[in-house]
């Protein structure tokens, strides 16, 4: 659907990087071209994911989450934090919550810029991930893949936190080239809806280092939902405690995985880069950078 001027604002959480467009005055609907357009890194805004703002019943805002294929989905941790630090800013308050898809989302601002967002319940369930076939133990599931160096890699952890994750455990995160594969996993039948694909690694009982290649956007220099799975994960397969430091390209992401009620807790920073305005009409997108 055509609209004319939108404002945005491109922020980041580590370097996952989204262009923030606000529906909540003027209301409009994203098509899935649109997105992909606007997060176009040549002709667009440039960004993993599109976020849009709208207003919500249940929460004090709603967040719409489109990868920069266009794919609409459930969560996305990284623009959770920043759309928190919006909102918060915006209402003068130190807590907000964020309607999604997957969910209502509760967000803290700490003094030192941090954001702690309050990211639910993971699950574990076959059906929940989703997969397309039964598996017994969603710790390390029968799914593997042979690089063309002859490697095998095999029996990733699953997990759902608001969308899907599947994390490979490895030796050396670094003796990979995830961009090669992370692809040709996204879509491996198993995943029906596709997967978010990490390759971790322990560095100790409270720390991992990670590697992303998300699903509709491919390697991004830090994944929130990801960091809370491997957390998850680490957890379940006894490789860490509950609190842990995921250690991503674009920088550390502190996950708690709360032992009374199961909730993740992650907290981060989140950036602005600058703001502007987009008109889309007739499918051409301009984009009008203002500061
Ligand atoms: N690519 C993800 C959505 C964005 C998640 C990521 N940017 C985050 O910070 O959680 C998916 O298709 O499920």
């Amino acid at each position: 659907m055509a609209f004319s001027h939108i404002s945005f604002k491109k922020m980041n959480g580590l370097g996952n990087d989204f262009a923030v467009l606000d529906a909540r005055a003027n209301d409009f609907q994203l098509t899935a071209d649109e997105a992909s357009a606007i997060a176009n890194r040549e002709t667009g805004v440039g960004c993993d994911q599109v976020i849009v703002l709208e207003p919500s019943s249940r929460a004090d805002v709603f967040m719409r989450i489109l990868n920069a294929d266009g794919s609409e989905v459930g969560a996305c941790g990284n623009a959770s934090r920043c759309v928190g630090a919006l909102v918060a800013a915006e209402l003068g308050r130190e807590r907000v919550t964020i309607e999604t898809a997957a969910g209502v989302l509760d967000a803290r601002i700490s003094g030192d810029g941090l954001v702690t967002v309050d990211m639910g319940v993971p699950r574990f369930g076959w059906r929940d991930i989703p997969l397309a076939k039964e598996e017994p133990d969603t710790r390390a599931i029968s799914l593997a893949i042979t690089l063309p160096d002859g490697r095998v890699l095999e029996g990733p952890s699953v997990a759902n936190v608001g969308n899907p994750h599947a994390i490979f455990w490895v030796a050396d995160v670094d003796a990979y080239d995830l961009a090669t594969f992370g692809g040709a996993l996204e879509y491996d039948p198993i995943f029906p809806e596709r997967a978010n694909i990490s390759l971790a690694e322990v560095i100790d009982d409270q720390t991992v280092k990670l590697r992303v290649w998300e699903r509709g956007a491919g390697i991004t220099q830090a994944c929130g939902t990801a960091a809370c799975a491997t957390a998850v994960s680490a957890a379940r397969t006894g490789r860490t405690g509950r609190s842990v430091e995921i250690r991503l390209p674009g920088g550390v992401i502190g996950i708690e995985w709360r032992a009374d009620d199961d909730h993740i807790l992650m907290t981060g920073p989140v950036a602005h880069e600058f703001e502007g305005t987009l008109t889309l009409s007739g499918g051409s997108l301009t984009v009008a950078r203002e500061s």
